[in-house]
C-alpha cells in the first residue's frame, strides 16, 4: 500500500502525493513530456508555504493540479485528508492574469462569486462592499476594470478571493506585473490578511464573520488562518512571505530539491526583512540550490528556441 494511502498527518490542508504529470509534447505530438516526477508537496492548514523554481519547470502544473484544474497522469490529491476529484471547493485561486470581468464594476466582480453560492444579492452586495474597503478599494467599488490600476485591479481580483474565505489560497505570481513599490505593498497586504486581525504589522478590523463568508471564525470564535501555496520566480518574495520555501528543479520531470524553513519572526514588512542577516542566510543557502536549477533551465529555454 502506498504510503498516502493512509488518512492525511493532523493538519495537512493540500497534500499533493507521488505526483505525475505528462503532457503531449508540444514539439512533437507523438511524444510524451514529463512535465513533474515524482512529487510529494504538503501544505499544512494556516501555512504559508512558496514554490520557487527556473522558468518552465512545472511550478503552475503543481498549482493547477492542487486547484482541480488539472488531473495528475498519476498520484493523489488530498484536501483536508479526503482524495480530491474535480475542482478543489476548499481553495480560492489567484493567478498572474486577474479574473475581473471586464463589464462588471469592482463591487460586481467581488459580488459574483457570493451570488454563485447563492447568498442573497444584498448580502453579498454588504460584503463585497466590506472587503473592498479591506483591500482598501472602499471608494471604488463602482469603478470598471479598465478603470483600475494595475495595483487596485490586484486588491479587487484578492478581495474577490477572500470574500469567499476559503481555507487554501492557490496564488499563482500574482503580483508579477506590477511595479516594485505596488508589489510590496501588495505582498504586505497579503500578509496582514492571512495573518488575521491583530496580528499583522497593523491591527486592522475585519468584517464580521457571517455565515457564508467575509471572515469564517475558527472553532472557540478565533479567526483560522488560511493555508497558501504561493508560485513565485522571486526569491526574495518566496522568503520575506512564507514559512517554508519549496525549491523545485529544472525539468523535464521536475520536483522538489530543497525545503527551508522561513524563521524570520513576524509580522514582517517585505522591503525591511531583506535587510536582515537572517534573510541573507537563508537567501544564500537556498540560492545556492536553486542557482543550477536555473541555469539548467535557462539552457534548456535556448535549445529549444534554437
Ligand atoms: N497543456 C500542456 N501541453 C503541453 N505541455 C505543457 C502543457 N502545460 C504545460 N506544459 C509544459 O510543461 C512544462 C511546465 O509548465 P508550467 O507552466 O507548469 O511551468 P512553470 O514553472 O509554471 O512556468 P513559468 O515559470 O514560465 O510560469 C513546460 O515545459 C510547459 O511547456
Amino acid at each position: 500500500m502506498p504510503p498516502f494511502a493512509t488518512p492525511a498527518p493532523n493538519g495537512c490542508a493540500l497534500e499533493l502525493l507521488d505526483i505525475c504529470c505528462t503532457f503531449r509534447s508540444r514539439e512533437d505530438a507523438g511524444q510524451r513530456y514529463a512535465a513533474v516526477s515524482n512529487t510529494t508537496l504538503r501544505i499544512n492548514a494556516g501555512e504559508f508555504v512558496s514554490v520557487v523554481g527556473p522558468t518552465g519547470c512545472g511550478k503552475s502544473t503543481l498549482l493547477n493540479i492542487g486547484a482541480g484544474l488539472l488531473a495528475p497522469s498519476s498520484g493523489a490529491v488530498r484536501v483536508f485528508g479526503q482524495a480530491l476529484h474535480g475542482i478543489n471547493a476548499r481553495a480560492g485561486y489567484m493567478f498572474q492574469s486577474d479574473a475581473l470581468m471586464p463589464w462588471r464594476s469592482a463591487l460586481e466582480n467581488v459580488m459574483l462569486g457570493l451570488q454563485y453560492r447563492g447568498v442573497p444579492d444584498g448580502e453579498a452586495r454588504s460584503q463585497a462592499q466590506a472587503w473592498l474597503a479591506r483591500v482598501g478599494l472602499g471608494d471604488f467599488g463602482d469603478r470598471y476594470p479598465h478603470q483600475l490600476s494595475g495595483g487596485m485591479r490586484k486588491r479587487a481580483a484578492l478581495a474577490q478571493v477572500l470574500a469567499l474565505d476559503p481555507d487554501i489560497i492557490l496564488m499563482d505570481e500574482p503580483f508579477s506585473a506590477l511595479d516594485i513599490q505596488t508589489r510590496q505593498l501588495m505582498e504586505n497586504e497579503v500578509l496582514d490578511l492571512w495573518a488575521g486581525p491583530g496580528e499583522g504589522r497593523r491591527a486592522a478590523p475585519r468584517p464580521e464573520p457571517t455565515p457564508s463568508g467575509g471572515g469564517r471564525a475558527a472553532a472557540g470564535g478565533s479567526y483560522a488562518r488560511k493555508a497558501v501555496l504561493f508560485i513565485t520566480h522571486d526569491l526574495d518574495e518566496a522568503i520575506a512571505m512564507s514559512d517554508r520555501v519549496v525549491v523545485l528543479s529544472a525539468g523535464p520531470g521536475t520536483h522538489p530539491m530543497g525545503e527551508f524553513i522561513i524563521d524570520l519572526p513576524r509580522p514582517r514588512d517585505v522591503a525591511e526583512v531583506r535587510h536582515q542577516p537572517r534573510f541573507v542566510e537563508l537567501h544564500t543557502q537556498i540560492w545556492s540550490v536553486l542557482r543550477d536549477e536555473v541555469l539548467k533551465g535557462y539552457a534548456q529555454q535556448l535549445k529549444t528556441a534554437a
